[in-house]
């Protein structure tokens, strides 16, 4: 990008190197122009993409997810092309869930796509979610928080390659949140050491003490 006025799309420079690189990007839902020129880079560990709402958080995940398509730029991964469906984990919290699929078949579901999934974590996180008698029930029976809590607790289970997490503490009570910050400074340190990207998207820091390795900005009506 070469317009001097335009905000910078990269608020800290990541220390590790470079996993995913979005690559001025074009894109948006619909016939929607969210993102233009998006340019930022994704290092192993945590990273944040800060935006207010609308500012794009969920395009630029869909994007990063290979489930939008930009109509410019490009997604790098690891130096090569974008990254494939069996390395995403990825899911828009807003979309339905599968009628009588229950969090514990989900899991089930998850351990065998999974290579790195760790049934270990999962439990813990089931534990620190206070999600255990909501188990056996099929999702649309959970609370909004409820669904976000197995949300978060699959993903931060799950070992993929790259995992991406939209509005992470929408719905949560004050524990959740505090256990939500308590599980993700682990992941981080997890993600880092196995090379693995852990992306967040929210209107801000979530809580100071993560080691957000990159923090990438969008800015609103860019
Ligand atoms: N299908 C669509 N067609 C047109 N515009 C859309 C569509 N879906 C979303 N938008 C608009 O695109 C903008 C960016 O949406 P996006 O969901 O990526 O932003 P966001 O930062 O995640 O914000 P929020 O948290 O409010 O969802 C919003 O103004 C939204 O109203």
């Amino acid at each position: 990008m070469s317009d001097h006025n335009e905000p910078p799309a990269q608020h800290s420079a990541p220390a590790t190197p470079v996993l995913l690189k979005a690559e001025q990007i074009d894109a948006g839902p619909g016939s929607a122009q969210v993102l233009r020129g998006w340019t930022a880079q994704f290092p192993a560990g945590l990273s944040l993409i800060l935006g207010e709402d609308g500012a794009g958080k969920t395009t630029a995940l869909r994007v990063l997810a290979g489930e939008l398509a930009p109509r410019g730029g490009r997604i790098r991964w690891r130096g090569g092309p974008p990254p494939g469906a069996g390395e995403v984990f990825w899911r828009d919290p807003q979309e339905p869930w599968p009628e009588a699929l229950s969090p514990r078949g989900w899991a089930a579901q998850l351990r065998t796509q999974w290579l790195q999934w760790s049934q270990r974590a999962w439990e813990r996180h089931v534990d620190g979610f206070d999600l255990q008698m909501h188990l056996s029930k099929p999702m649309y029976q959970l609370s909004t928080g409820g669904r976000r809590k197995v949300l978060l607790a699959a993903a931060l289970a799950s070992g993929a390659p790259l995992t991406l997490i939209d509005e992470p503490v929408a719905a949560l009570d004050r524990a959740s949140i505090d256990y939500l910050c308590e599980a993700l400074d682990e992941a981080a340190q997890a993600a880092a050491e196995a090379r693995r990207a852990l992306i967040l998207a929210h209107y801000d820091r979530l809580d100071e003490g993560l080691p957000w390795q990159c923090v990438a900005v969008l800015p609103l009506a860019q």
